[in-house]
């Protein structure tokens, strides 16, 4: 498998592309960024983490059939040239230094909105190729990806599964067990409309009742604790660590050929859920060429009612830039 990733000189790209380097060193990864220089560097940089990967006591055993894959830079004009199985798109405006409080994700629209216009251009030449965004605001840029380059929907993914880490640590704490027991799938917007689907939450796979009292809390953890991470760490370093970490998971997950059990991403809806015209998160399985099924699951009167305001507020958004 060959990853693109597009802005990936950045925090986020940079940081992929190592974790990649670790766990999954049979994938090739190009690191596409107008930053030549520093796209270089990290190459290079990652490449040499790669040897200690390799030559660690399990390091070998991750390698597929295909042998050891290699992390080069390119440029965005290479792009045609390329011919990746996967594009993750990770380029940004920088921020500026207050962008560390809520609502700082859509303000990044104005911004990114040329970067995708340029970058669509770019993409124009190749055939349809799954493309995983990261760069916020996701849903809406998802979306944007979509009207632009008209390939078919399945190919379009908007990273959102941060929040799942996220609220079950809020989760965990309350219940009294370790995080990485918890299951919520947390559907919606990424953002302030993000909605935990509470209806379905698992420790060790099964069904969990989270008390009523503590549901807003979660939500409330979820929106705020990745703008807690930027404003103690600085606006250079978003949440690099669980965002990398989640990428790589669906990335692995392409490779591998698909995930077993639905996660939510983001992704431009026809009718699935009552809406269209929109990008939004909801369960989906994978394959190598992209969403392979949208999951319709029964929510709950409340987690349709979020879902129907995350709606609202992206389709807003999208009709002020159509
Ligand atoms: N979906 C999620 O869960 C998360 C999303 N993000 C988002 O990811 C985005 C990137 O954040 P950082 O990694 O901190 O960015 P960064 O500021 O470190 O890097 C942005 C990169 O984009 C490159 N770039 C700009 N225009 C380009 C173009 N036309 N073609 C190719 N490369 C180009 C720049 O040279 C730079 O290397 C932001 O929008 C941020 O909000 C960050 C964390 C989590
Ligand atoms: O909010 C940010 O800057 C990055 C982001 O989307 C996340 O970590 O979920």
């Amino acid at each position: 498998m060959h990853v693109a990733i597009i802005g990936g000189a950045s925090t986020i790209g940079s940081t992929v592309a190592y974790t990649v380097a670790g766990l999954a060193p049979s994938i090739d990864v190009s690191l596409v960024d107008i930053d030549e220089e520093a796209a270089w560097a990290h190459a290079t940089d990652i490449s040499h983490a790669g040897y200690h990967f390799a030559n660690a006591p399990d390091g070998r055993s991750r390698v597929g059939p295909d042998g050891f894959g290699e992390v080069r830079s390119a440029t965005p004009e290479d792009l045609p040239d390329l011919d990746p199985d996967l594009l993750v798109f990770n380029a940004a405006a920088p921020q500026p230094e207050d962008a560390t409080d809520r609502g700082a994700r859509e303000a990044e629209l104005e911004r990114n909105l040329a970067i995708v216009d340029d970058v669509a251009a770019d993409l124009r030449g190749l055939d349809p190729t799954p493309l995983l965004v990261v760069t916020n605001p996701i849903d809406r840029l998802t979306y944007r990806f979509r009207s632009l380059l008209g390939w078919p929907r399945e190919k379009f993914m908007g990273y959102s599964l941060s929040e799942t880490a996220r609220a079950a640590d809020a989760i965990a704490e309350g219940l009294g067990v370790h995080r990485n027991a918890v299951h919520c799938p947390m559907m919606g917007e990424h953002g302030e409309n993000v909605v935990p689907v509470f209806s379905r939450v698992r420790v060790d796979g099964e069904p969990v009742e989270v008390p009523e009292s503590d549901r807003a809390d979660v939500r409330e953890y979820v929106r705020d604790v990745p703008f807690e991470i930027a404003k103690r760490r600085g606006v250079r370093e978003t949440s690099r660590w669980v965002t990398s970490a989640g990428v790589t998971r669906v990335i692995r997950s392409m490779a591998a050929g698909g995930n077993e059990e639905p996660f939510c991403l983001s992704t431009p809806l026809a009718g699935e859920y009552g809406f269209e015209d929109v990008a939004l998160g909801v369960p989906v399985t994978l394959d190598g060429d992209g969403v392979a099924e949208i999951h319709e699951w029964e929510l709950s009167a409340e987690e349709g009612s979020q879902l129907t305001e995350a709606y609202e507020a992206v389709r807003a958004d999208l009709e002020r830039i159509e």
